[in-house]
């Protein structure tokens, strides 16, 4: 194969030679990355000076888009976001410590899906609940927050959608993770087990594999599934279900990959601020908007939330409902609009969707995760 670094009138180079290069060109990106990290350091400054806000998700969106646009290969297009996330978040830590807060402790598919938006760069803030992250949030424990709002197989998150209604704070990103769930152990077997310890929704979420494999073994709901695989780590008798991640950060084994009954089991997650200590996130190109209405309980009433929306042409990717428990079969609908505010047929669509309604509230208009 001839490629831009293997002229084809020479012989093939040996492992030892492509590896010098690989060192060479690795030195060429080392020092190009800080050159990189200085310009950012400099846009620091100017925010500083202006107090504006360093993180920007609109602009990181674009920075991702762009350069997917630009690859010529053979890096996959999947590859380049986290890679400059990785970078952006480097960056960004250099300009200013991003804080943020999740559902913990160590291990759990939040601080994963928090990872995997922000980059490894950040302080983490692991909360105890879904209650505690948007009051961490709120209270400026933390710059940001990450919650689970759906689930491809167990459906919407009602704690955090039900919080959304009176949070003060809004959306600006969503990131969704391939939910992964693995039997960890301390020994690499299954025989022996005893308990399989883990979340309620996880041990549900795996009951097919654990019915035939572990058909005698205790299933045993914990708070979460790092704490079942703290307590797999600690007694060969127990297993835990988690990611691989929490694997590697409690020490144990991956005895059985992927348990979970659904192979494209996805957890989507939005990332919230305050209003008044960060800007609402411009239009990137690829947005969404999310909002939580309510309307009188009369005939026509879903009618009356649809239309302005197809007169406008604006799409909407996403309609939950929730009771509004005021004991009269009232619901609250959470939806997604495609597009953002900025553009005018979706202002106009809102606006007249505003009126339609009895109750109207935004959460939020942010780039569509890019991975
Ligand atoms: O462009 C900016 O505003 C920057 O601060 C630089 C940068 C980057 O590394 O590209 C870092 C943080 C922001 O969230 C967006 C982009």
């Amino acid at each position: 194969m001839t490629t831009p670094d293997h002229d084809a009138a020479s012989p093939a180079p040996t492992l030892p030679e492509l590896r010098d290069r690989i060192d060479a060109l690795d030195r060429e990106l080392i020092a190009m990355l800080n050159r990189r990290a200085r310009l950012a350091q400099e846009v620091g400054e100017i925010k500083k000076k202006e107090g504006s806000v360093v993180f920007r998700p609109e602009r990181e969106a674009q920075v991702i888009d762009g350069l997917k646009q630009f690859n010529p290969g053979p890096l996959k297009n999947e590859s380049v976001a986290p890679i400059w996330r990785e970078i952006m978040s480097a960056c960004r830590a250099l300009e200013t410590p991003t804080r943020v807060a999740y559902l913990g402790p160590a291990g759990t598919f939040s601080e994963e899906a928090a990872l995997g938006f922000f980059g490894s760069s950040i302080v983490r803030v692991p909360c105890a609940s879904i209650d505690e992250v948007f009051r961490n949030t709120s209270a400026g424990v933390a710059d940001f927050g990450v919650v689970p709002v759906e689930n491809s197989t167990e459906g919407m998150v009602a704690r955090s959608l039900d919080i959304f209604l009176t949070t003060p704070l809004f959306i600006i990103g969503e990131t969704s993770l391939f939910v992964r769930h693995n039997l960890l152990r301390k020994e690499n077997a299954l025989d022996g087990i005893e308990a399989v310890c883990a979340h309620p929704q996880a041990l549900a979420q795996c009951h097919d594999w654990l019915s035939l494999h572990l058909p005698h073994a205790e299933r045993r709901p914990v708070s979460s599934n790092a704490e079942g695989a703290r307590l797999a780590a600690q007694d060969s008798r127990l297993a835990g279900i988690a990611s691989a991640r929490a694997a590697s950060e409690y020490g144990v084994h991956v005895v059985a990959p992927a348990i979970q009954n659904d192979p494209h089991n996805r957890t989507r997650f939005a990332i919230v601020t305050d209003p008044h200590r960060h800007p609402a996130p411009q239009a990137s190109g690829h947005d969404c908007t999310s909002l939580v209405v309510s309307v009188v309980n009369r005939p026509g009433a879903m009618y009356d939330i649809l239309a302005p929306l197809k007169r406008h042409g604006v799409s909407m990717t996403r309609l939950e409902s929730r009771p509004a428990r005021s004991g009269q079969w009232e619901y609250y609908f959470f939806i997604d609009l495609q597009g953002h505010p900025e553009q005018p047929a979706v202002q106009t669509a809102m606006h007249e969707l505003r009126e339609a309604c009895a109750f109207f509230k935004v959460l939020g208009a942010y780039p569509i995760d890019a991975h």
